[in-house]
């Protein structure tokens, strides 16, 4: 490896599938953040000596206000964004309390599966949508 690929910022993501009712949460992020107007699995940096699951329900809370319950992981994404590369670490969750409120974001939606690439996804999210339809069509048979 070079030194300027060992110079290049590499992210570490914990993001959240939520899903209630059939549904799955998105997060639409704002024109201020990082990648705007994206959507994504809500959740953010792992902090260091922060497990994954522990990242993910501190952002939950810090981000939408509700507490989760984490589930079965889905396999890590990484993805070279211009500047910087990213690995996403999803986990199938669900929400034990508190209502969706929008802190950083500017829209959130429940989606069927069947219908989450209608929306322009944060690159990196691509083959993470495509495991987690496949697992859903499957649980259907
Ligand atoms: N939470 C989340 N982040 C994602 C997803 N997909 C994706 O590429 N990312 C990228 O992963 C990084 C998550 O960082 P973050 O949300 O904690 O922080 P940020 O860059 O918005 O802001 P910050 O650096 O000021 O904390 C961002 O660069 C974001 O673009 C996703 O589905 N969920």
């Amino acid at each position: 490896m070079s030194d300027r690929e060992e110079q290049r910022k590499h992210v570490h993501v914990a993001c959240a599938i939520v899903e209630r009712n059939g549904l799955v949460l998105s997060a639409l992020r704002s024109a201020s953040m990082n990648l705007p107007l994206r959507w994504e699995f809500p959740g953010g940096k792992i902090e260091p000596g922060e497990g994954r699951e522990d990242c993910l329900k501190r952002e939950l809370v810090e981000e939408l206000g509700v507490e989760i319950e984490v589930g079965s992981p889905l396999t890590p994404a990484t993805h070279s964004y211009p500047g910087f590369e990213v690995t996403l670490y999803p986990f199938l969750c669900r929400i034990v309390s508190g209502e969706v409120t929008l802190y950083e974001h500017s829209e959130a939606r429940w989606l069927s599966p069947a219908r989450m690439l209608e929306l322009e996804w944060a690159d990196a999210d691509l083959p993470i949508i495509l495991e987690y339809q496949q697992l859903r069509a499957g649980a259907r048979g």
